[in-house]
């Protein structure tokens, strides 16, 4: 018997030449989602523009989503990759994003999707094909409601870029008003882990940051970052944006991010009892499983002028 190759998802004929794997999209179901012919694959909801997963070419998932997360726009996605726009957290002293929800709108909202590009080899392999899916969101196309909480004229794109070697993620916000607006913006990233126990999450060395469970006391980190019970603070990382956080588990690289323009970096972990208390965490020992390593730009504000862009990206590989 001759040994087949598996047939791929896709194939695409062109007169002369064998079929060649192709990039797979389907949109349906208020989700976006694209297969690699290297068999990686992303999801997108259009919620939130969230990316509810990532998975590597064995099918193994990158990204942790709790089981009791809604995935039907009656709640921002507890997991994933919600964004955060355009206030971090709550700002009750800041009057222009005073009124908004924990974390802003941008995760609760509906975005359009804009359209795929993909780039694919011209080698026979298609072994480096990568695709780019961006998804829009503007005070246009906002709900009434959030337009009167923040009455400011911006448009954002947000793209979503799949490669082999791993995801990348990223926004562009326009001052589209005749005001300068003031904004946050974080990539809230749920990273899947097997063992918070045996993590450490290395590249915030000598940074500063604040400790929003002791009393958003500012401190400096000592060392690597090991995880032992709730932790939430915000690193401005002394090293810069282009060098990368990495996240390692049992001495091993799990996650490696290095941001572009995104001069902070949250790391959370709710542990036991804030696990316990959040109804959409589940299973309630998830909190082991999963670290959140945000890039952002939180600590004070990004302003912009009338036509100005704000522009920040993560880069994710393992
Ligand atoms: O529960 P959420 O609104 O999704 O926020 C989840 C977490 O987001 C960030 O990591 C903040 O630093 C935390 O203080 C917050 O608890």
């Amino acid at each position: 018997m001759v040994d087949r190759p598996n047939k791929p998802a896709a194939l695409a004929s062109t007169p002369g030449l064998p079929p060649q794997p192709q990039v797979h999209i389907s949109h349906a179901n208020s989700r976006v989602s694209a297969v690699l012919p290297t068999g990686e694959s992303v999801e997108v909801l259009l919620f939130g523009a969230t990316v509810i997963s990532w998975k590597d070419r064995a099918g193994n998932e990158k990204l942790w989503v709790s089981d009791a997360a809604k995935l039907d726009g009656s709640k921002a996605v507890r997991g994933g990759i919600p964004l955060v726009f355009p206030v971090f957290g709550t700002a009750p002293d800041h009057a222009a994003t005073s009124k908004l929800p924990q974390h802003g709108f941008a995760r609760n909202s509906k975005w359009e999707f804009l359209g795929k590009s993909s780039s694919e080899s011209a080698s026979s392999s298609h072994s480096d094909a990568s695709v780019k899916l961006d998804f829009g969101l503007s005070s246009a196309t906002l709900d009434e409601k959030t337009r009167e909480l923040w009455p400011y004229n911006f448009s954002a794109i947000y793209s979503v870029t799949l490669t082999p070697d791993g995801l990348s993620t990223g926004i562009v916000i326009t001052n589209d008003g005749k005001e300068p607006l003031e904004c946050q913006v974080l990539l809230h990233t749920y990273l899947r882990i097997n063992d918070i126990t045996k993590v450490q999450v290395t590249g915030l060395e000598d940074s500063e940051y604040i400790d929003k469970v002791d009393g958003a006391q500012t401190k400096s980190q000592p060392g690597v970052v090991a995880i032992t019970g709730e932790t939430d603070r915000v690193y401005t990382p002394a090293k810069g944006p282009s060098s990368p956080v990495v996240v390692t588990e049992g001495g091993e690289t799990a996650f490696s991010v290095v941001r572009d323009n995104l001069k902070d970096v949250v790391v959370w972990n709710p542990w036991t009892e804030k696990a316990a208390g959040m109804g959409d965490f589940e299973p309630k020992d998830g909190f082991k499983n999963m670290i959140c390593v945000e890039a952002g730009s939180v600590r004070g504000w990004t302003s912009l002028e009338t036509g100005d862009a704000f522009e920040g990206a993560q880069t994710i590989s393992y």
